[in-house]
């Protein structure tokens, strides 16, 4: 399976980071393949380094003006004109998508990809990957769009939370 992931850029402290490992060595051990952002740095760095030693794939989707800084040996590399165009790529490439702890560039991403689900312009199965509660907030934000009828169609066929790792490849293969 090809699954995206999207995460944080950032080097976070070690309750961030466990759990990223161990859903990389999931990844990697299943031998599915991860897509991501391309960059060697902070959690997508983590992630990349867990699939890649437990044996799964890497390719990577990075863009003009950050591709210096794309990881080296790696499966597969491209390189998007503009951050439109990589938030395109990493979506048609992905059989699947999980949203890991991020900041604005992760929740950007997240959120563009609810959208056009929610347009019925894909039907990949999103799950957020909610790591030391990080995502409790966004989730009661959700259902409350959910309860007050903000959302066209009901929240849990748009995305699904998991505790760990484990819970979100059940998911997915599900
Ligand atoms: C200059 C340097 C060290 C570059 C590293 N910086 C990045 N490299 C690759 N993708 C990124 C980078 N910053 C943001 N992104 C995109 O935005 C998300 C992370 O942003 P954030 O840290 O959550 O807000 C990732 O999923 C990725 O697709």
């Amino acid at each position: 399976m090809n699954i995206t992931v999207f995460c944080s850029a950032a080097d976070l402290d070690e309750h961030y980071v466990r759990p990223a490992r161990a859903f990389a060595e999931l990844i990697g051990k299943a031998g599915h393949t991860m897509i991501w952002g391309g960059s060697d740095t902070g959690l997508m760095k983590v992630m990349a380094d867990g699939v890649q030693a437990a044996g799964g794939r890497l390719a990577g989707v990075s863009v003009d003006f950050l591709a210096h800084k794309a990881r080296q040996g790696v499966d597969e590399m491209v390189v998007a004109r503009d951050l439109a165009e990589r938030k395109a790529q990493l979506l048609d490439r992905a059989d699947a998508v999980v949203v890991m702890v991020g900041g604005l560039g992760t929740l950007d991403e997240a959120t563009e990809i609810l959208e056009l689900k929610k347009h019925g312009l894909h039907g990949k199965p999103v799950v957020l990957l909610n790591a030391a509660g990080f995502y409790d907030g966004l989730q009661q934000q959700l259902r409350r769009m959910d309860a007050d009828g903000f959302l066209p169609l009901p929240l849990d066929s748009l995305v699904h939370f998991a505790d760990d790792g484990a819970e979100a490849l059940t998911l997915l293969e599900a």
